[in-house]
């Protein structure tokens, strides 16, 4: 149920911090934006950088004519107000009238016109004792959502881990962050080309076969991170062992870890000395960083034969059979062989 917030009788002077609090609510208890009637720059820039930092959808727009948006507003028209009708009385007639249609909530800051009351559908109070919008909204999403946003995914540069004791914030980088961690870890010019031309094929594979790119991107940007440590074959391991010490997302972190040809099995890894661990690339994301990699050398595209021949070469009949099976399998995910996207990239 698609659910915006209108904020009237914002006073940018005075109500800056608690119309900042009803759009954090408002966000963070499932509603898809926040409408404000006073023009508030200060205000959208910071309700901006929260949803920027971490993360979903949520839009607020400041300077809007509320008369207009209760006019237009084809949904349900729900007023919360403490002489209103008992939260648990209304949340389900509210739920059957909504449909698919989408609800618009009312919340007043100082004393809200009379003709609010007359223009909603519902009339709507979280107790009939004086408490403040804030509380008032996020009483109200929660019991309308029956508790099922406590639970929701925000797709985030910031990811909050709960935690009994202290604070543990992740962080899925984006491509200046990215940038950032590698230069500081001193990756030199070689492995920043290298990277990029990875991360061209990587993302282009991973918009046809419909991967979560931001993993994608971070994941191909980061995954030689390693080699400003080791050329081994343990630079997987190392990389990720550099990005876990960072607190970045662990989906990023196991790209990396997993990206070496199609992977390394178990006991190939005991045979190779590699620490205990999973080298076996299992996501969508993690397949696809592995084989762009492994079809782009330095910085150039090579063909699926060339890789094959030399793994022969070397004696790796298995894990050549492996890349060949990788690719066949994303080559059908992303409805093309994968060195169809090389042009496109270059
Ligand atoms: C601080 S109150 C201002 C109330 C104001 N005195 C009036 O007459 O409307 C700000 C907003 O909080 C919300 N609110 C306060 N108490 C509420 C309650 N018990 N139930 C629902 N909403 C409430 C209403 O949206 C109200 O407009």
């Amino acid at each position: 149920m698609n659910v915006t917030v209108l904020r009237i009788n914002h006073r940018p002077t005075r109500d800056k911090r608690i119309t900042t609090h009803v759009a954090l609510t408002a966000r963070a208890f499932g509603a898809s934006t926040i409408l404000v009637d006073q023009r508030d720059e200060e205000l959208e820039d910071t309700i901006r950088d929260t949803v920027y930092r971490f993360g979903g959808d949520f839009r607020i727009e400041s300077g809007v004519d509320p008369h207009r948006v209760m006019r237009e507003f084809s949904g349900v028209k729900v007023h919360l107000t403490m002489y209103g009708i008992p939260v648990d009385q209304a949340v389900g007639r509210i739920r059957e009238a909504a449909g698919d249609r989408g609800v618009l909530v009312v919340v007043g800051a100082s004393k809200v016109p009379r003709e609010y009351y007359e223009a909603s559908d519902f009339n709507v109070a979280v107790t009939n004792q004086p408490i403040s919008e804030v509380s008032a909204l996020a009483i109200f999403l929660d019991r309308l959502f029956e508790g099922r946003e406590m639970n929701a995914e925000f797709e985030a540069r910031m990811r909050v881990i709960p935690s009994e004791r202290g604070k543990r914030v992740v962080m899925l980088p984006d491509e200046a962050d990215c940038m950032n961690i590698l230069r500081d870890e001193g990756a030199d010019e070689r492995i920043i080309r290298h990277v990029r031309k990875v991360r061209d094929l990587a993302v282009a594979i991973g918009r046809a076969a419909g991967a979560n790119l931001r993993l994608v991107e971070a994941g191909a940007l980061l995954h030689d991170i390693g080699r400003t440590k080791t050329n081994g074959i343990d630079h997987a391991y190392a990389g990720a062992q550099i990005l876990r010490r960072r607190n970045i997302d662990e989906r990023v972190v196991r790209i990396v870890e997993r990206h070496t040809g199609a992977g390394i099995l178990p006991e190939e890894a005991r045979k190779l000395g590699l620490p205990e661990g999973n080298y076996v690339p299992e996501t969508l994301e993690e397949k696809i960083v592995a084989q762009a990699d492994n079809l782009v050398s330095g910085d150039r595209y090579i063909g699926l034969s060339t890789v094959l021949e030399m793994y022969r070469k070397k004696g790796l009949q298995e894990p050549a059979e492996r890349i060949e099976r990788l690719h066949r399998e994303l080559s059908e995910k992303a409805g093309t062989d994968l060195e169809a996207f090389f042009q496109e990239d270059q």
